[in-house]
């Protein structure tokens, strides 16, 4: 277990984002791409897969490219809108989409229909924004536990944590308690992986 805590690894973490080169977007397109393409249990598909996704803001790795790729090759993506009491629920993202800010979060969010994530129908696929993650799957996100309550509520799912490559860790080394919900991969411009236990047990606690 690391010495410093969550608090610390954001703030070494956001310190650390303002000096990185804002050009990992399309690498990360790709590396999305791929990602998706290992979960359809259909490939080659045929219709598009369902996936949810989320709007980059400041300094977090650039999504707006994977949202368009995952898009142009046909999938459906939906993005979070933030509720009151750190809720999550979902709209449907597409380019062009009229944007606002969350009056909750320093995000900005699709104009739309706000969906339950059971009205959402068959998600094939979960990217989820953090800080840090680590190869055993323990994530750490900007805070808020928006994150940790809404992976609480779903079904095992291929969920996965999107971080630049020097932000996924050995295990052990962040900072988690038994809130703390595990991501199954992690995604970086230079590739994804499986982080933690098999599938199907991805969000088990440990003992
Ligand atoms: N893009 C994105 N959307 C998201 C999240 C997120 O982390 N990233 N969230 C995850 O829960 C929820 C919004 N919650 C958030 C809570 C706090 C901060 C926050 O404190 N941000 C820093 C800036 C970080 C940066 O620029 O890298 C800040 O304002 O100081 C951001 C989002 C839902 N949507
Ligand atoms: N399932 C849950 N039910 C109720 N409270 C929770 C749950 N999960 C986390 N919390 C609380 O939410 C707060 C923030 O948690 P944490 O620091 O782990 O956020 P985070 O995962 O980094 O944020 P985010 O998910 O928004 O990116 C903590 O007070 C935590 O106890």
């Amino acid at each position: 277990m690391s010495t410093m805590s969550k608090a610390e690894w954001r703030a070494q973490i956001r310190a650390q984002r303002q000096s990185v080169a804002p050009a990992a977007g399309p690498k990360l397109a790709r590396v999305g791409l791929d990602w998706l393409a290992s979960l359809d249990m259909l490939a080659p598909a045929a219709a598009g897969m369902t996936a949810c996704a989320y709007v980059s803001m400041g300094h977090e790795p650039p999504t707006a490219p994977l949202l368009e790729a995952w898009t142009a090759a046909g999938h459906t993506v939906y993005v979070p809108v933030c509720e009151p009491e750190y809720r999550l629920s979902w709209t449907l993202w597409h380019p062009g989409i009229q944007m606002a800010k969350s009056p909750l979060a320093p995000v900005m969010e699709p104009v739309g229909p706000r969906l339950s994530f059971a009205a959402l129908g068959s998600v094939e696929a979960i990217l989820i924004p953090a800080l840090a993650v680590d190869t055993a799957g323990v994530r750490l996100g900007q805070g808020g536990g928006y994150y940790d309550r809404f992976l609480a509520t779903i079904p095992a799912l291929p969920v996965a944590a999107v971080v630049y490559a020097h932000e996924l860790v050995a295990p052990g080394l962040l900072p988690h308690d038994f809130l703390d919900a595990r991501v199954t991969h992690a995604l970086t411009p230079a590739g994804y992986q499986r982080c933690g236990p098999p599938l199907g047990n991805g969000n088990a606690q440990e003992p």
